[in-house]
């Protein structure tokens, strides 16, 4: 029988860093490469609000040619002085700078059709090592009648003359872009892209500019360009797939085995409107299954920088990421529900497709699952035992069912919750304080104030007022000055359920250590043992109060 985790060739998820064929403009010398060219730092940051300063467009830059992209898209020049200032940066700094596998990346600078667009672009770009000109203007009917004005005569002639001015800038690094390629006619696709490859280019892209096309439409549309098209074969063809309808990856994977050698992603998916085709996804899907869906397709990406890199444009756009998004978001490895948390217990792959290291996630204990109410025995077992807790099969059972009464009243069960209800079970102490009434004063004037009656298990009241910097910190002063404990409050934690009708308040004591001089803030580490206490109900301060007097009983009956 073949093993379930065999699906990943463990030479795959391993850190393995591809031999990278060297970089001839129009020609890849290993038909089983594939170029990356990254757009983060220009069509990613068309994504709305996402404007960068040069010197993150730099920082990004940088740590894109560690990643290993091959072609750096860093801006649209003539758009700004600033954007100019940036794409000129990376392109003597980043565009000269030799990397660990000794690859220098290629910097591009997009441009319209127009001699003014490309001569800033090629100002920009030309102090690189291997400076690049994208330049673009759109083919289909409905971009050259109603946004350019113009006939197909007219684009086909502004866009030879323009590669070929290009050319003559000292340029020999071109890439021809027809804007709306996927809602172009055919035809008049096949013969531009024939005359600017006579013109000079040396990639084309063909990007679905709206995202309308299905995965195997787009595939359809490189097949019949490279089948029609006099004089593809001397150029790179590459995709550049927009998300409209979510199809970006899908469009771009598909466009790389019908044969495009250059694949146009971003960092996180950014881009114009819902974004363009995610780098990671992209990426991760060709490692995944190079052999088995790819045919042996290959990138140079050195995979291990992808979180830090997705983190720093996350930072820098201000794009957050879906908790959801696939390999970098936040839960991409967190399992919640109980036969998925038994399974990967037993064995990561059971519902894992690649090892959270191997895109740079360091995972450390009690990661990797989260418990709350679809959790099962195996998640609680295995969490209780990593929190220090040996409890026999009586114990967890019984434990368990008060875990399932608590994950049902709250979003997640925390450490300090687990705690509560372990030493619920084991402590099984009669109560020695309970809460009689308490009164509490709060407002904008002054501080707040709490009185609280306590009663002792053999029925005596004891009565206290406090003043706190907010409700609930008088009133545990209140019960402080009762007690007489020496008490550090060490973790408290609010939950709100059902639109705020409720709330439950979980809370971690120990007893101070006079003796211990440090000065340092209490945590579970340096405050030992430590005791919790939970509570539910609606309103915060009565179930702050309730938590508190629990985990104080713990306390109190517990004995070395
Ligand atoms: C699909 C894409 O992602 S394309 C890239 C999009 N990126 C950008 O737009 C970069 C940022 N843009 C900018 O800073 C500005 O739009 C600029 C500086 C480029 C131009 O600003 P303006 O000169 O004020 O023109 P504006 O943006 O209003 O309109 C665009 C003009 O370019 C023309 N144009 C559009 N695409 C092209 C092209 N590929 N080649 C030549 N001209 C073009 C339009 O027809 C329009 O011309 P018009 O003013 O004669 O009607
Ligand atoms: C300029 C081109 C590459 C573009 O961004 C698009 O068509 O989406």
């Amino acid at each position: 029988m073949t093993p379930i985790h065999s699906i990943i060739p463990s030479s795959q998820t391993k850190n393995i860093i591809n031999k990278r064929p060297i970089y001839i403009p129009n020609y890849i010398p290993d038909p089983y490469y594939v170029r990356i060219l990254d757009t983060t730092l220009r069509d990613g940051e068309q994504s709305p609000g996402a404007a960068m300063t040069p010197q993150e467009k730099l920082d990004i830059a940088r740590q894109l040619a560690k990643l290993g992209v091959d072609v750096i898209e860093a801006g649209f020049p003539c758009s700004s002085p600033e954007e100019f200032k940036a794409v000129k940066m990376i392109a003597e700094q980043v565009g000269n700078d030799v990397g660990d596998d000794g690859y220098v990346p290629v910097i591009v600078g997009v441009a319209r059709c127009n001699e003014k667009d490309i001569e800033t672009a090629w100002e920009a770009v030309k102090h690189a090592m291997r400076p690049k000109i994208s330049t673009f203007i759109a083919t289909s009917p409905i971009h050259m009648e109603y946004k350019l004005g113009k006939s197909k005569e007219e684009v086909l002639e502004i866009a030879c003359k323009m590669v070929k001015f290009a050319k003559n800038l000292g340029c020999y690094d071109i890439q021809f872009v027809p804007e709306d390629a996927t809602r172009s006619e055919k035809d008049f696709l096949y013969k531009i892209l024939e005359e600017i490859i006579k013109a000079g280019a040396t990639s084309v892209a063909i990007p679905d500019t709206v995202g309308i096309t299905m995965p195997w439409e787009y595939a359809k549309l490189i097949s019949d360009i490279k089948a029609n098209t006099p004089g593809i074969e001397n150029v790179v063809l590459s995709t550049h797939c927009h998300n409209d309808l979510g199809l970006a990856v899908a469009n771009t994977l598909e466009g790389a085995r019908a044969g495009a050698r250059q694949l146009e992603v971003t960092i996180n998916g950014i881009g114009e409107r819902a974004g363009n085709a995610s780098s990671e996804e992209v990426v991760i899907a060709l490692k995944c299954k190079r052999y088995e869906a790819f045919d042996g397709l290959y990138t140079a990406i050195n995979t291990q920088h992808i979180l830090k890199t997705s983190k720093m444009v996350e930072k820098y756009t201000g794009m957050h990421l879906q908790p959801h998004k696939a390999l970098v978001g936040a839960n991409a490895f967190v399992h919640e529900s109980g036969i998925h948390q038994d399974g990967w217990l037993k064995h990561k792959a059971t519902y894992e497709i690649i090892s959270p290291e191997c895109i740079g996630i360091k995972r450390s204990k009690g990661e990797g699952y989260v418990l709350g109410k679809l959790s099962g025995r195996a998640g609680l077992r295995n969490r209780l035992e990593e929190l220090g807790f040996q409890l026999n099969n009586d114990e967890i059972n019984s434990v368990f069912l008060n875990f399932k009464a608590l994950g049902d009243k709250k979003k997640r069960v925390t450490d300090g919750d687990l705690r509560a209800l372990v030493s619920n079970e084991i402590t099984h102490t009669e109560p020695i304080w309970k809460l009689g009434d308490l009164q509490v004063t709060c407002g904008t004037f002054g501080l707040s104030t709490t009185t609280v009656k306590l009663i002792t298990k053999n029925g005596s009241t004891h009565v206290a007022c406090s003043v706190g910097q907010g409700s609930v910190d008088s009133a545990l002063k209140a019960i402080n000055l009762i007690v007489k404990e020496p008490i550090k409050l060490v973790e408290y934690s609010t939950t709100t359920i059902k639109n705020g009708a409720n709330v439950t308040t979980s809370i971690v004591i120990g007893r101070e250590n006079n003796n211990h001089e440090s000065t340092s803030t209490p945590t579970q580490e340096n405050v030992h043992p430590t005791f919790s206490g939970t509570a539910a109900g609606t309103d915060v301060v009565v179930s702050s109060v309730e938590a508190y007097i629990a985990a104080l009983n713990k306390m109190l009956g517990y004995k070395e």
